[in-house]
C-alpha cells in the first residue's frame, strides 16, 4: 500500500569554516544540532586559512574588512560549499552580493572577561597597580577600559585564544591580565581561567562588547531554500533579533571603517509592551575616543517582534549616539588613520 509519508532525499550540505580550534569547535557544535533533527542530511567539513589567519603581522585596518570571512564567501557563490558557520563578529555588517545571514543561533555569555597572569594575587581590574600590563588588540576593549583605569598600559595580543592565554601565563611576556570574549574560552573548556566577568554593571565601570559577540552566524547562498530550511532547527529568534539591533546600530555609525563601539542588548523580564506581546529589548551602546578621554553612552528600550523591528531600534540608537556627539570622536579616529596613525580596527 501507498505510503503518505515518504523517505526524504539524501542529501549533502558543506559546511565552511575557519581552521582554528574555536572555529572548529563551534562548527562540530552546531553540525551536532543540526544532524539530530535531520538525519537524511549529510554534513561534511571544509576548513580553511582566511587572510586573518595567514598573515599575524600586518596592522589590521590594512588588511580591510572581511579578513575572517572573504575566502570562505567566495567558495559559498562558487558552491563549494554550502554554508559557513561565523563568529558573528567577526562578520562585516554589509553582505557580499548573493550572500545572507540565513540564522543566527543562540548566544553563549556575549561578555568580555579578565585573565590574570596571576589570579591567585589578582581578582579584578580594580586589583591591579598602577602600570600594569593589559593585552588587547582590540580598540574598543582598549579604549573602554582607558576610561575607567587610565592608570593601567595596554599591548596588543594576537593569536588564537590558546596562543593568548599561553603568553599570558608567561612572566616573560610581560602581561599583567588579557582581555577575552567569555564565549571563546567557555566553548573551548577554558572557564576555570576567567577571573571577571565584565558588563555595563560592574563595578569600578561599565565594560561593553563587541557587535555580535558570543553569537555564530550561518551564511548561506541568497535563495538557496533547502539548506535555509535545513538551517531553521538551530535559529534562535531572540539573539536573531537583539544582534540584528546590533548590526544595524553599527552598520550606522561605522562610516567605512571599524570603530570603537561597545554595546550590550538585554531581553527585558515581564516584556510587555502594553499593546500585546511584543517582548521588549533594551539596548546600550557607547563610542569612545581611543585615548578614553571622551564618550557618548545611550540606552533605549523599546518592544521588539520581528527583525526590521530590532534594526529600527538599532538605528535609532545609532542615530541617537551621532546626534548627541559619537561622530566627532569617529571623525578623530578616521583622520587618524587617513595620517597613517597606527590605529587599531578590529575587535580581538
Ligand atoms: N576576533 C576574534 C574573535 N572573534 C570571536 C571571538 C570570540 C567568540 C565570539 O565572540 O563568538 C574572538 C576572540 C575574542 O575576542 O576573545
Amino acid at each position: 500500500m501507498a505510503s503518505s509519508t515518504t523517505t526524504p532525499e539524501r542529501f549533502t550540505i558543506k559546511v565552511g569554516t575557519r581552521r582554528s580550534a574555536l572555529a572548529l569547535k563551534q562548527v562540530e557544535m552546531v553540525i551536532g544540532e543540526l544532524q539530530r533533527v535531520h538525519p537524511h542530511v549529510d554534513f561534511t567539513v571544509h576548513a580553511m586559512a582566511t587572510a586573518g589567519d595567514r598573515d599575524k603581522v600586518t596592522p589590521l585596518p590594512e588588511m580591510g574588512k572581511g579578513l575572517w570571512t572573504s575566502e570562505l564567501e567566495a567558495q559559498l557563490v562558487n558552491r563549494d560549499i554550502d554554508m559557513v558557520v561565523h563568529c558573528l563578529k567577526d562578520m562585516p555588517t554589509s553582505m557580499p552580493p548573493g550572500c545572507v545571514i540565513g540564522c543566527v543561533t543562540e548566544r553563549e555569555d556575549p561578555r568580555d572577561v579578565v585573565v590574570f597572569r596571576q589570579p591567585e594575587v589578582h581578582h579584578r581590574l580594580a586589583d591591579l597597580p598602577t602600570g600594569a600590563v593589559v593585552g588587547t588588540s582590540s580598540v574598543r576593549r582598549a579604549a573602554q577600559l582607558r576610561r575607567r583605569y587610565p592608570e593601567l598600559v595596554f599591548k596588543d595580543v594576537r593569536g588564537n585564544i590558546d596562543t593568548r592565554l599561553k603568553k599570558c601565563t608567561d612572566p616573560e611576556a610581560g602581561y599583567d591580565c588579557i582581555i577575552l570574549a567569555a564565549a571563546g574560552l567557555l566553548r573551548m573548556g577554558f572557564d576555570d581561567r576567567i577571573a571577571q566577568y565584565l558588563e555595563s554593571s560592574t563595578e569600578g565601570g561599565g565594560m561593553l562588547h563587541a557587535v555580535g559577540q558570543g553569537a555564530l552566524g550561518l551564511e548561506v547562498r541568497e535563495g538557496d531554500e533547502r539548506t535555509l530550511a535545513v538551517l531553521k532547527s538551530v535559529e534562535h529568534m531572540p539573539t536573531f533579533m537583539a544582534t540584528f539591533a546590533e548590526r544595524a546600530l553599527m552598520r550606522m555609525l561605522e562610516g567605512g571603517c571599524s570603530v570603537p563601539i561597545g554595546v550590550e542588548t538585554t531581553w527585558m523580564e515581564n516584556a510587555d509592551d502594553g499593546k500585546g506581546k511584543k517582548k521588549k529589548l533594551r539596548i546600550r551602546a557607547t563610542v569612545v575616543s581611543i585615548d578614553g578621554q571622551t564618550a557618548v553612552d545611550g540606552e533605549r528600550t523599546e518592544g521588539v517582534g520581528s527583525l526590521e523591528e530590532a534594526e529600527a531600534l538599532g538605528r535609532k540608537m545609532g542615530q541617537e549616539l551621532v546626534d548627541r556627539g559619537a561622530q566627532k570622536i569617529l571623525d578623530v579616529i578616521t583622520a587618524g588613520r587617513e595620517s597613517g596613525a597606527a590605529v587599531k580596527v578590529g575587535d580581538s
